[in-house]
């Protein structure tokens, strides 16, 4: 922070960087795996930073929150268990548990640090982890994944970036202990590594090595303002080769989804998969 501005600056996204002005640092620590940095901005209410990247703030995170988990929910014909990989901040669990179908909603997140933290500090976000049908386990994604078998309906990948603790998490290696761990007709989202303007090689390998585990995969993004560019991208994957993904199997009417979403809706859900000419044609 400099001069009152938090500077996102990082070679992940390199001669760019989004600034917010800083009312006051809330918090900051190193825990075992990241540096946390926790701050009131002027106009975004309560920023989470992990490692100087802008994990979420309190006025945009429901973008990115409500279109990563509900992408994958409602394309999903009954999701009833439900498996969320890093999410530590609580915000994909409070969209999972709005789903009537949801028995149990279990999240691993590797930093103990980031869920205590949220609970202080991001209320509106950590409310997720007070759900009756939710488990929390504090260690590492990918170890937890090898011992699950035919085991879940959904599973949303909601990490960091793939410089630091997630990096595991966007190899062929994951995407195949997800497609095991899932049951048949199982869904998948990550957050696919950025977006179509800073990381399309990226994308276009994260696809690929998608397409060698899932029959069905599929990227969307969402815009939000606070990420780098000002939007960011999500894979979503099927076991069922006959799935659409994009299209939603379940949908509400449109007073319900302004009582249940800021956000998503049918009509985003279909757009979200909707890219222009020059994405297109490199995830062909
Ligand atoms: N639930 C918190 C979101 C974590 N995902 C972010 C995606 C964009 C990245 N630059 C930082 C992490």
């Amino acid at each position: 922070i400099k001069d009152g501005w938090f500077r996102e600056i990082s070679d992940m996204w390199p001669g760019q960087a989004m600034t917010l002005k800083v009312n006051q640092v809330l918090h900051h620590e190193k825990s075992k795996y990241q540096d946390v940095l926790i701050f009131e901005s002027s106009d975004y209410g309560t920023v989470l930073v992990l490692d100087n990247v802008i994990q979420c703030t309190e006025r945009d995170e429901f973008s990115y929150q409500e279109m990563i988990t509900h992408l994958a929910m409602n394309v999903h014909p009954d999701p009833k268990k439900v498996l969320v990989i890093g999410g530590g901040d609580g915000g994909v669990l409070r969209e999972v548990v709005k789903h009537p179908s949801v028995e149990s909603a279990i999240l691993c997140d590797i930093d103990e640090a980031v869920i205590r933290l949220s609970k202080k500090y991001l209320p509106g976000m950590a409310v997720g982890f007070q759900h009756p049908a939710v488990t929390t386990f504090i260690g590492d994604g990918f170890k937890f994944l090898a011992e699950k078998k035919n085991e879940f309906d959904v599973i949303i990948t909601d990490s960091s970036d793939p410089e630091g603790p997630a990096e595991s998490l966007f190899q062929k290696p994951y995407f195949e202990l997800l497609y095991s761990a899932l049951k048949d007709g199982g869904v998948i989202t990550t957050q696919g590594s950025e977006n179509q303007w800073l990381h399309l090689s990226l994308i276009t390998n994260l696809k690929k090595a998608c397409k060698e585990v899932f029959p069905v995969a599929e990227y969307a993004y969402t815009t939000i303002p606070t990420y780098p560019s000002g939007q960011i991208g999500f894979m979503v994957c099927c076991k069922d080769p006959d799935r659409d993904v994009t299209k939603p199997l379940r949908s509400v009417s449109p007073e319900e989804e302004e009582k249940l979403y800021k956000y998503y809706s049918k009509e985003i859900h279909e757009a979200a998969f909707v890219l222009p000419t020059f994405a297109r044609k490199a995830l062909r």
